[in-house]
């Protein structure tokens, strides 16, 4: 047999579940399930959407035609007069990163959260008609994760009513910006802002770039293209900048001033809004990369998932065919712990995208009291998913072995692209060291307040430090309230075990970083407390579909134990869980795997992926993965001719032994 159409036909017939009730739990609801097919099959019919031959271009190609593809967008945004949750599903499904991630995703957020209602009013429908591109420029040559640490100046003159924005050092040239290279005619340039000589803290300006006639920079700005970023394709369609600003004068009402105010005297004024909303973008695109992480996840769960199905090897007995690689224990392990990571994800994305409209709503109605829990909760997933995700997909490239490796598997590109998700808008370390902040300070209130939001369950720290886990058979770990109670056991131990060191410390911060690597991980135990949590609040709401609840409750025990099994060493140092038991959740997870695989192809059908988002031969939803690898090898450009470039000049005369009288 060729191809492994075959395979796939009868792995689907093994599902368990009603598939089509499941894409509408994976997607929210019947509505958002609708939409967003609808999008993706938009994106994938138009031939100007095609992204196969993205890694083979170079750089000027590949951003031009990234530019066409943003202008197309937009014009099918107008003509079909899409909604704006359409027009963000269809950046998504094109699925190239590009300026208007930057305009939309922190241009326009940080205005609408930072700015002035008068702000407000002038700057948005300007950039919400693309009138004016905007990007996000605050990272420096010599800063990124220390906001404070910035450079950049903006210095208030009296005599013009204007700030003056300038780069002092080279480690001040703002750096990463994406968008700002070559496109954006604005930016929001976060910048120290100087009042009289005095320093008055890191503010956001909207700072004119270019020209918006000839698109030249305007006088006074040096901006250019960073360089080539991590493999081919993937970033690079995105013109990340250096900017240097000599000495620009800007009206002093394009400082953003809901926080912080400059009157026509230079004088400052305080709000009562706090500082830390000038952080509030940041805390926006968290939440959108934690709700993005279980798309790119699924995405190469999907491909490996469906290539573990049609990939033989070994074990043919008389004759018969070789053994699928998913049905090894070992292929099992490494692959349902993130498909189910996918759907953990998935939940948790939808949980933090409802607790931040309820953040934001809060703060239009100036009640900052939730704004930590928010911050502590963003910067934490962010932190947690985006690494777990980067990892599995590096893994699932693994799990396809050396087909996985080829660009044609659809893994290289998405991996490349996703990765730096662990380091922008925070560097994952550097997150997790502001949920401990927010963790010491918890438990050091312990005694006279009652934590509250994702930290309530350490309001029962007596009975989660004392008792221990009663488990007593592999079965009895399948219930959600034993799983739930043995993370926040651990992770309530863990935390206050850092708070009891912390407190030898004289010096807390001297504590807090001699003690910072503990901290990182009491913070990922709590957040992994959070993933669980939402998990099972899922499941305790309706899900309707035949099989649907069972299959996410086996992906929930799936999740949760493995969790369990990787960190054991972390519940058993706890003393919450004995070795015994920690192998009983081991044994349970392998009968866990058993129930995944006949509906795993089912369960990977149901994330709708079309093979135009995965661009995968090895993930086609027909499983035609060889005559289909070998057509792309012979399509492959470099294959035009038998003899290449530079045979004759180099290679032949080395074979002829003439390579002294060659020119090299
Ligand atoms: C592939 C995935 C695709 C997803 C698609 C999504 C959309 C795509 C859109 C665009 C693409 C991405 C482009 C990337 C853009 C960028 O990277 S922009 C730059 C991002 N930069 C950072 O994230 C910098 C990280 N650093 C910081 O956030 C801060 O400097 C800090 C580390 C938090 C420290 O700040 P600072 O020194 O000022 O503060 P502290 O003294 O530590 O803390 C003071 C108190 O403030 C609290 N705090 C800090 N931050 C916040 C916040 N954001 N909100 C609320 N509160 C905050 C902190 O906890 C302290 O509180 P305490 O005093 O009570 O302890
Ligand atoms: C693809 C991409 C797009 C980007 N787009 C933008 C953009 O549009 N606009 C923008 O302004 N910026 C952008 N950035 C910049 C990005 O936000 C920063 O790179 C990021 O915040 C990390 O900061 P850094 O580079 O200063 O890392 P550093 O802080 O220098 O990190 C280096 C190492 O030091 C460690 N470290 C740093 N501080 C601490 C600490 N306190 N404790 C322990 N360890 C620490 C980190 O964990 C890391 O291992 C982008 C970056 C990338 C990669």
């Amino acid at each position: 047999m060729e191809g492994g159409v075959d395979y796939l036909i009868d792995e689907r017939k093994k599902a368990q579940f009603d598939v089509e009730a499941m894409k509408v739990a994976w997607a929210g609801s019947r509505q958002a399930f609708e939409l967003s097919d609808r999008i993706a099959k938009l994106v994938a019919n138009d031939p100007i959407f095609e992204k196969f031959s993205r890694p083979m271009l170079g750089r000027k190609e590949l951003f031009k035609n990234s530019l066409r593809k943003v202008a197309h967008a937009w014009k099918l945004i107008i003509d079909l007069r899409l909604s704006e949750e359409e027009a963000k599903l269809l950046r998504h499904y094109i699925d190239e990163p590009a300026y208007t991630d930057l305009q939309w995703e922190m241009f326009i957020p940080a205005i609408e959260g930072q700015g002035t209602e008068e702000q407000k009013r002038k700057w948005l429908p300007l950039a919400r008609k693309m009138q004016v591109i905007g990007s996000y420029a605050q990272t420096e040559l010599g800063h990124g994760s220390n906001v404070q640490g910035l450079e950049t100046t903006a210095t208030f003159d009296p005599q013009t009513d204007e700030f003056v924005i300038h780069s002092p050092t080279l480690t001040s040239s703002k750096w990463w910006p994406g968008g700002t290279a070559k496109v954006s005619t604005h930016a929001i340039v976060y910048a120290r802002l100087i009042l009289d000589g005095q320093f008055h803290g890191v503010h956001g300006f909207i700072v004119q770039l270019r020209n918006l006639e000839n698109h030249t920079p305007l006088p006074g700005i040096t901006v250019g293209d960073i360089g080539m970023k991590f493999g081919n394709g993937a970033y690079n369609t995105m013109d990340n900048g250096v900017i240097r600003f000599n000495h620009v004068h800007i009206p002093r009402n394009q400082m953003l001033m809901r926080v912080s105010q400059v009157t026509r005297e230079g004088k400052f004024v305080q709000s009562d809004v706090p500082r830390q909303l000038l952080y509030g973008t940041m805390v926006y695109v968290r939440q959108k990369i934690v709700a993005d992480a279980s798309k790119a996840l699924s995405r190469a769960v999907c491909i490996a998932t469906r290539y573990s199905a049609v990939r033989r090897q070994f074990g043919s007995r008389n004759g018969g065919p070789e053994i699928q690689v998913i049905d090894y224990k070992t292929q099992q392990s490494r692959l349902f712990p993130l498909l189910a990571s996918a759907y953990a994800f998935r939940f948790v994305g939808e949980w933090l995208k409802w607790l931040y409209t309820d953040v934001k709503q809060r703060l239009e109605a100036n009640d900052f009291s939730t704004l930590p829990e928010a911050h502590a909760c963003t910067a934490g997933l962010k932190s947690l998913t985006t690494s777990a995700t980067a990892d599995g997909i590096e893994e699932c490239r693994k799990l396809c072995g050396g087909h996985g490796y080829l660009v044609s598997s659809g893994i290289p590109e998405l991996f490349a692209t996703y990765v730096p998700a662990c380091t922008f808008e925070g560097d994952n370390v550097v997150m997790m060291l502001q949920v401990a902040r927010f963790l010491v300070k918890t438990v050091s209130e312990l005694g006279y307040k009652q934590p509250v939001g994702t930290t309530a369950y350490m309001r029962r720290v007596t009975a989660l430090m004392q008792s221990n886990c009663a488990v007593r058979t592999a079965e009895e770990w399948l219930n959600p309230g034993v799983v739930v109670e043995a993370f926040e056991a651990r992770s309530t131990r863990m935390a206050v075990a850092c708070g009891q060191r912390l407190a030898k410390f004289e010096n807390p911060e001297e504590g807090f970083a001699e003690l910072s690597a503990d901290l990182v991980e009491a913070s990922l135990a709590h957040c992994q407390v959070i993933v669980v949590s939402k998990f099972v609040e899922k499941l305790q709401q309706e899900i309707p579909g035949k099989g649907v609840k069972r299959l996410l409750e086996v992906l929930f025990y799936v999740y949760a134990l493995f969790l369990l099994h990787k960190h054991q060493g972390d519940f058993l140092a706890t003393g919450y869980l004995t070795p015994k038991q920690a192998s009983l959740a081991n044994d349970q997870l392998r009968i866990l795997y058993s129930k995944v695989r006949p509906n795993a192809i089912a369960l990977v059908d149901s994330f709708n992926h079309t093979d135009h988002l995965l661009s995968s031969i090895l993930g086609r939803y027909d499983g035609n993965v060889y005559p289909k690898l070998y057509e792309a090898a012979f399509n492959d450009p470099f294959n035009d001719s038998d003899i290449a470039d530079g045979i004759h000049q180099y290679v032949q005369p080395m074979l002829r032994q003439e390579l002294h009288s060659a020119k090299l």
